[in-house]
């Protein structure tokens, strides 16, 4: 089932168009990605999505309804952005508030402890650490039961570990039944938890696909690059399992492909007695495929 979808849409600032041509729909149980670069148009996409503008042209929906229609505010949980909560207001204070705006709130304390917030609930907003404030951000998003929960720049400034915990946050929410609508300037975040990305550049969407979906539509998957040992015929790695390409100069070969391609080459060298020197692999990842497909018109 379609929870959110997006067809060619358009919005503008005065003369300036942010977005131009973004089209998407997110499946119910999904961890849904928007990439792209800033002013990409991503979060313009998002406030379209929450209803809090108006779209110029193309169409949104949520749920099957307007985001504009207020049943969408009761079935849909927006993460705030830091410091939108007063200083002395208390961890739970701040979720009983936001509870009383829903028909149907989850009970606050289950919530906390789910959250690891339970031993911060009387603690004052300001006094929270940076983690902590954004766990509290995914609370406040989650304490109207809704079934679909649009976070916005997650793990801005948090560091790797607290990092780490809210990306297992977020696989637990969507474990719980709640689809994911996931803004992130972080690739290796975007790779590690969502099913699907819309990668957008300059107000448009230029893929939609897997995470490894969209590194495979860019590029090769393996680049192994060596010095050989020992001379080396040009032919000499052709029939190797899962090669595209291979380049030599006087210096080094540069072999690209798929599979197991270090460990094919390297037993294609050993059987001609050759040491790869020097060797490097790099894998592909969803970063190389981000930047080959919004580099084109920069
Ligand atoms: N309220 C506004 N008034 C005028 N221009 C705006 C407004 N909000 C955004 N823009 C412009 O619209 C474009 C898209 O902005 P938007 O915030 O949607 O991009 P973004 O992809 O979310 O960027 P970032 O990653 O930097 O948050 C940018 O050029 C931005 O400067």
């Amino acid at each position: 089932m379609t929870v959110i979808d997006v067809q060619r849409l358009q919005k503008s600032y005065g003369d300036h168009a942010a977005v131009r041509d973004v089209s998407f729909s997110v499946e119910r149980g999904e961890i849904f990605g928007i990439i792209g670069r800033n002013g990409a148009g991503k979060t313009t996409t998002v406030e379209c999505i929450e209803g809090l503008r108006r779209p110029d042209g193309g169409e949104v929906r949520v749920l099957g309804l307007d985001p504009a229609d207020p049943a969408v505010r009761q079935r849909l949980g927006v993460q705030l952005q830091e410091s939108q909560l007063p200083d002395r207001l208390r961890v739970r204070e701040a979720m009983e508030l936001f509870a009383s705006f829903y028909d149907r709130p989850a009970p606050v304390d289950p919530l906390l402890a789910r959250l690891g917030l339970a031993e911060h609930a009387e603690q004052q907003y300001k006094r929270l650490s940076g983690g902590q404030k954004q766990r509290l951000s995914i609370a406040l998003s989650l304490v109207g039961s809704p079934e679909v929960a649009v976070l916005d720049e997650l793990t801005t400034g948090l560091d790797p570990q607290a990092r780490r915990e809210t990306w297992r946050l977020i696989e637990d929410i969507r474990d719980h039944g709640v689809t994911v609508l996931l803004v992130t300037h972080f690739m290796d975040e975007a790779e590690q938890l969502c099913d699907r990305i819309a990668v957008i550049d300059q107000g448009r969407t230029v893929a939609i696909d897997t995470p490894s979906g969209l590194v495979r539509s860019v590029s090769s998957g393996v680049t192994v690059t060596f010095r050989p040992s020992a001379f080396l015929a040009p032919d000499a790695l052709a029939a190797v399992p899962g090669v595209d390409s291979i380049s030599s100069d006087d210096y080094a070969w540069t072999v690209t492909g798929r599979g197991n391609l270090a460990h094919e080459v390297s037993s294609a060298l050993a059987a001609r007695s050759v040491v790869p020197l020097s060797l490097n692999i790099v894998q592909a990842d969803l970063e190389s495929a981000f930047i080959a497909l919004t580099d084109k018109e920069s």
